[in-house]
């Protein structure tokens, strides 16, 4: 098994006495800076103007524009959007960049070579394992979301500890990293993000649902048998595996699973899904991608609104809004009160 790093591998001594610029305040950028600073980094934000300097200035931070934020930082942390960063970093980050280390979350632009830094600074990615705002939330629960971390460039000869220090301020060294290279991190995420997590389940979800309804039965139903239930499914392997969902559910369900799970997801899926990763390794979706947003994103926005018009998001939003704890943040008490 690979070697994971946790909080004892970690030195918070390597980010102790430096300031750390978080460019961005999105859903990375806003977890990774409250995260640091909670645990005593020393913090400051570089934005444009607009609400995320806004909710910087709110939560307490010092809001400064890209450049003054990295010309004052000793490490920048680069948390805009992939498609922005090569803009910003080349009209306010590299004019500006003095820090002994440039920072990452996701690989994708120094993969593709959409940005090249400068030989004199480490260059590094911490790449959590999962949403920002859970990176938070999972923080203040004392706990962390897993990450990924990886040298590019190392200088100073410290890169991999404080990689490790950046982390474990994060919290992600609750959880544990796992070291890799930029090309690992940013072609397996983009191959999870599309084939599996998010693009693959979102297909598989409606699939389901026009299934149940195109047979006749209530949207409602097929709501919670085949989005809502999904949470509570895949809590369970979160928590224990395949084996820790299959052990909670019924011996119906299981069978089901045997016999009829691989009728559904069959071997051309997973040619299609080889098919996709062949696409990321050789960087036609990164051209494609790249091109959308020179574009302005026809593509991107057209099918965005099309999908926020499916049945399935029509029929949930009425649903959620009877129960607003499904929005982790509301108190168990308000779905009470929403309902009496
Ligand atoms: N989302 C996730 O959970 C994960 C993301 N990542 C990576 O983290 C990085 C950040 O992604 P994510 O947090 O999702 O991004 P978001 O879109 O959530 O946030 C982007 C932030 O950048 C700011 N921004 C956008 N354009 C500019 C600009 N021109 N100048 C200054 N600030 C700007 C936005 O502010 P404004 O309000 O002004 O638009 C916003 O605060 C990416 O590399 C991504 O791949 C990695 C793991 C998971
Ligand atoms: C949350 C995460 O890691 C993703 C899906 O890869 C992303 O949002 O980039």
């Amino acid at each position: 098994m690979a070697k994971m790093y946790y909080n004892g591998d970690a030195n918070a001594e390597y980010l102790n006495g430096k300031k750390v610029a978080v460019i961005g305040y999105g859903s990375q950028g806003h977890a990774h800076a409250l995260n640091m600073r909670d645990s005593g980094v020393d913090v400051v934000i570089g934005l444009r103007k607009g609400k995320s300097w806004e909710k910087a200035a709110e939560d307490g931070f010092q809001v400064y524009t890209v450049g003054e934020a990295t010309a004052q930082a000793d490490v920048v942390m680069i948390l805009l959007p992939d498609e922005l960063q090569p803009k910003v970093y080349k009209e306010e980050i590299e004019p500006n960049l003095t820090s002994q280390a440039l920072m990452f979350a996701h690989g994708f632009n120094i993969h593709f070579n959409q940005i090249v830094p400068p030989k004199e600074c480490d260059v590094l990615l911490v790449a959590p394992k999962g949403p920002g705002h859970l990176v938070r939330r999972t923080y203040e629960q004392d706990a962390g979301v897993p990450a990924l971390f990886a040298v590019y460039q190392d200088v100073t000869g410290e890169a991999q500890e404080l990689a490790l220090a950046y982390a474990k301020a994060i919290g992600a060294l609750r959880a544990g990293a796992l070291e890799t290279t930029f090309k690992e991190e940013t072609e397996t995420d983009l191959f999870g993000e599309q084939a599996v997590l998010c693009g693959g389940l979102t297909s598989l979800v409606k699939a389901g649902f026009e299934t149940l309804t195109e047979a006749g039965y209530q949207p409602e139903l097929a709501y919670f048998e085949c989005l809502h239930e999904l949470k509570l499914i895949v809590d369970l392997m979160y928590e224990g595996g395949l084996e820790g969902m299959r052990y909670s559910i019924s011996d119906t369900a299981q069978w089901g699973d045997f016999v009829s799970g691989p009728r559904v997801v069959d071997a051309r899926v997973k040619e299609e899904m080889k098919a996709v990763l062949k696409d990321i390794q050789e960087g036609k979706f990164a051209k494609g991608w790249i091109l959308e947003n020179q574009a302005n994103r026809p593509v991107f926005n057209a099918v965005n609104q099309r999908e926020n018009e499916h049945p399935i998001e029509q029929v949930g939003r009425e649903l959620r809004k009877m129960m607003p704890f499904v929005n982790s943040s509301k108190k168990k008490e308000v779905a009470v009160s929403a309902n009496n």
